[in-house]
């Protein structure tokens, strides 16, 4: 049970009939029998790990679905200090699930967590984990959750773009069960990128090459930093604001040094690797290091500890952000960070690259705008393109509440 005070209860929804294997058979007499089979039926109960930015908007996002129409009952919530568990009494719309966390005297345990939602799979009723963390501990729970039936939904990247090990006890644990991993905010957030590729593939596409803008962060730094002006505002202005918009990282280094790209285009080739036909010539990657990547991070600011620390020292660097600017500006370019999996060439890379200020890069992106082309054999000379906000709260939890609504 929940260890918080009577005050806080009363704003958890109590159901009047609870069936043991079957979850909540109804809270009212007066429901309507259409509310009744929403309630019975294709149940999936969520359980959140993580309830940072994007936790907390998916948190929202979720209980805003009507009652009447929702197959999903949040019945646990766990942040990196505390947790709370309760499958009879679900976070209702309106709770104040912030303050119910707080005053949990529970400490995170994953192992009691995995045992009270394995003992929650049944026939029509599916359970699921959602990791909003950016954490490597969680994500090598993946396989356990998956092996129990529980499936698992993340925009954390660490899994599926980390050690190849960990990413195969992910396929196979998930083949073994039935139960999902889907991941479609790992990479331009809300945007429909994994589903995009999974459906060419599935269908028998070949892909060709995919390149483009796969970083909200570093999209919105040069689309501002870089407009084709010889100068223009400081680089160390836009990272924080970045920042603060909730566009980086955790640590903003995780973004300037390319490895949030490496990870998605380690995604992406993995995506392609496990769902082709044939086999192609992408090299299989140990994990997300095997991605040739240029850092732009000065050596002197490598390995810094803290996000705060590094963004302090950010300005000293300036000069030499200025003098690429510059440069570019100088042959009428601008700077773009782009990834590119050139799965016929076998090159998977991610760098910045100066593009003419007539190029698409230069021209139609804006904000934390992610663009991603797909060159297919079926889509010819014209690439398939996805293009819109790649990095935000609301757009990163859409894509997560997408994936659990494919869960339905
Ligand atoms: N922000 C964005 O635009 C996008 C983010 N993502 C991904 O979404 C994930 C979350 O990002 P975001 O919300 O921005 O990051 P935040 O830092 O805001 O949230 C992460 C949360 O995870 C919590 N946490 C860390 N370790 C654990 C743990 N072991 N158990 C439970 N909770 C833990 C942290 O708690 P505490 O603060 O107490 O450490 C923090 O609240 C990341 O993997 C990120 O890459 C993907 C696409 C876009
Ligand atoms: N930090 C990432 C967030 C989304 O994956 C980015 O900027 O794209
Ligand atoms: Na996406």
């Amino acid at each position: 049970m929940l260890s918080v005070s009577r005050h806080s209860l009363s704003i958890i929804r109590k159901p009047i009939l609870c069936n043991s294997s079957q979850g909540y058979i109804g809270r009212s007499h007066l429901l309507s029998i259409s509310t009744m089979s929403a309630s019975t039926s294709n149940k999936i109960y969520v359980a959140v790990i993580g309830v940072g930015l994007v936790g907390s908007e998916l948190i929202e996002q979720l209980l805003s679905i009507p009652r009447q129409t929702t197959p999903f009952e949040l019945i646990s919530l766990t942040s990196s200090t505390r947790t709370i568990f309760d499958a009879a009494n679900p976070i209702a719309p309106g709770a104040a699930w912030k303050s119910l966390l707080a005053a949990s005297a529970q400490k995170p345990d994953y192992k009691t967590l995995t045992e009270q939602l394995a003992a929650l799979v049944a026939p029509n009723q599916k359970v699921a984990v959602v990791d909003n963390t950016s954490s490597d501990d969680v994500a090598a729970l993946y396989p356990a959750f998956l092996e129990k039936g529980i499936s698992v939904v993340t925009p954390n990247k660490k899994a599926y773009s980390g050690d190849v090990g960990l990413y195969e006890r992910i396929l196979n644990a998930s083949k073994a069960s039935g139960a999902r991993f889907l991941n479609e905010a790992t990479v331009g957030a809300g945007l429909p990128v994994i589903s995009t590729l999974k459906e060419l593939v599935a269908t028998g596409d070949k892909v060709v090459k995919i390149e483009g803008v796969f970083s909200g962060t570093m999209s919105y730094i040069f689309n501002e930093f870089s407009t084709g002006k010889p100068d223009g505002p400081a680089f160390s202005s836009i990272v924080s604001i970045a920042r603060e918009k909730g566009y980086t990282e955790p640590h903003p280094a995780d973004d300037l040094n390319g490895f949030d790209v490496a990870r998605k285009l380690t995604i992406l080739s993995r995506t392609i690797s496990s769902g082709s036909r044939t086999q192609t010539a992408l090299p299989a990657l140990q994990s997300f290091a095997s991605v040739q990547t240029a850092s732009l991070i000065p050596s002197a600011l490598e390995g810094i500890p803290t996000g705060d620390e590094f963004i302090s020292r950010l300005p000293e660097f300036d000069a030499h952000f200025s003098q690429l600017r510059a440069d570019a500006s100088a042959e009428d370019k601008v700077l773009r960070f782009v990834g590119v999996v050139d799965v016929a060439g076998g090159i998977v890379k991610a760098g910045l690259e100066k593009y003419s200020t007539t190029h698409p890069f230069a021209t139609s992106l804006g904000g934390s705008d992610n663009i991603i082309m797909f060159h297919t054999e079926r889509y010819g000379a014209r690439p398939l393109i996805v293009q819109g906000a790649g990095a935000g709260a609301a757009v990163t939890a859409m894509g997560v509440l997408g994936d659990l609504f494919k869960l339905v």
